[in-house]
């Protein structure tokens, strides 16, 4: 079994269902347990600006897919909850990326592991520190990630 987290993104219609469908799908897949989720985040939407607020959050699951196979599962719950690209960085029913996978890592255009601009985002380094406080990112502490993104962007933990 191998640990990886992924981050999840919705800003288009009933956000929390979307994400809480996700979840159930990731769920219902007989190689894949999520082990931990996040609280969700209301984030200030970055990239693209013109588009509604995201709720965002991360999960951390056990696997037996590879990666691409993961890769895969995720786009598939993607099309199920009929996402449309239509802009890059724009509004999307969900967004399902791979962060982490293990110490696995990876350059090729379709799998960039770990995730390119994941330590550039506070709407992914801040539910990723609330579940793995102790993950070092390439020998790095997360908690020293976080802080120097302190500021940047809004990221409002929902209660
Ligand atoms: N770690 C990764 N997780 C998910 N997709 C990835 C990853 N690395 C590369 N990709 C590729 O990126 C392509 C575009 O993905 P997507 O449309 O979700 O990008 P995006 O979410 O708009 O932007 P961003 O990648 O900046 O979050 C996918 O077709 C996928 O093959
Ligand atoms: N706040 C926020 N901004 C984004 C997001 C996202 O999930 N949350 N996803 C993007 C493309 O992946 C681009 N911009």
């Amino acid at each position: 079994m191998a640990k990886a987290y992924l981050g999840l993104g919705s800003n288009i219609g009933d956000t929390k269902e979307h994400l809480d469908n996700a979840i159930d799908i990731l769920r219902s897949s007989k190689d894949i347990v999520v082990l931990k989720k996040s609280s969700y985040y209301k984030t200030e939407p970055i990239g693209y600006e013109n588009q509604d607020w995201f709720l965002n959050m991360v999960v951390e699951v056990e696997t037996t897919l590879e990666p691409k196979e993961l890769l895969q599962y995720c786009q598939l719950i993607e099309t199920q909850l009929k996402r449309k690209r239509i802009v890059r960085w724009g509004p999307r029913t969900i967004d399902i990326d791979i962060l982490l996978y293990e110490n696995y890592s990876s350059n090729q255009e379709s799998l960039i592991v770990p995730h390119p601009r994941m330590t550039e985002r506070a709407f992914v380094m801040i539910p990723l520190y609330e579940i793995a406080p102790d993950l070092l990112i390439k020998d790095v502490a997360i908690s020293e990630v976080v802080k120097q993104l302190e500021g940047l962007e809004t990221v409002i933990k929902e209660i």
